[in-house]
């Protein structure tokens, strides 16, 4: 009974990842050309996401200040998530809706990156953040599921959107760090030449 949910589990998650790759390498290769655009002359990338999306926003951050598979400069990128300082008073003093905006206009500057992630598309305080991010003329690279939800209608034709045709959350995620790690190896590739890693 148990062991069937969980194969259950592995057959839905491939199945989507399979059907998504149709769909999604189109936008990744663009999330890619539009991070290395941004690192290549100066910029950073910026990640923010909640729960589940903020160990997204975290994960990529650390490829690519530390390494991913490759060793190559560090790459700028600084994930919104951990200061707990500035997340709390700004939670306190204002509201949770904006614990990722006050950072990116602390932060960003033209030709810099949002990398914004919501499974629902729907988070209030990525939705700032990306309001925020248009003020600040940066291009925002966009992960999302179930449709877009409203950072769909928000984003703008030079924008990118990475959406995940699910519903499910859990699933959702999981193309998500697929897709991050597919960002990362394109910016590598192009970087450092297309030779496999693991040969
Ligand atoms: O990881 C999970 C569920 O798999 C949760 O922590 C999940 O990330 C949280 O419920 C988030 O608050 C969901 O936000 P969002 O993806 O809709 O923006
Ligand atoms: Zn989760």
């Amino acid at each position: 009974m148990l062991e069937q949910r969980i194969l259950q589990h592995f057959a839905d998650s491939a199945d989507l990842k399979y059907q998504a790759a149709q769909v999604l390498a189109r936008p990744i290769s663009q999330a890619v050309q539009a991070v290395l655009a941004c690192v290549t002359s100066g910029g950073k990338v910026l990640a923010c996401g909640n729960g589940g999306s903020a160990a997204d926003a975290q994960h990529f951050s650390a490829e690519f200040v530390g390494r991913f598979e490759r060793e190559r400069p560090e790459l700028a990128a600084i994930a919104l998530t951990t200061d707990s300082s500035i997340l709390s008073a700004v939670a306190n003093d204002y509201a949770w809706d904006r614990v990722f905006s006050k950072q990116v206009r602390a932060l960003g500057q033209s030709g810099d990156v949002l990398l914004a992630l919501s499974t629902s598309g729907n988070s209030a305080n990525v939705i700032a953040a990306i309001e925020a991010a248009h003020e600040r003329e940066m291009t925002v690279v966009a992960l999302t599921g179930r449709g877009g939800g409203r950072i769909g209608s928000l984003l703008r034709e030079t924008d990118v959107h990475i959406c995940v045709p699910h519903e499910r959350t859990a699933r959702i995620q999981e193309v998500h760090i697929l897709a991050i790690h597919c960002i990362c190896d394109g910016v590598d590739a192009q970087l450092l030449g297309e030779q496999d890693p693991n040969p």
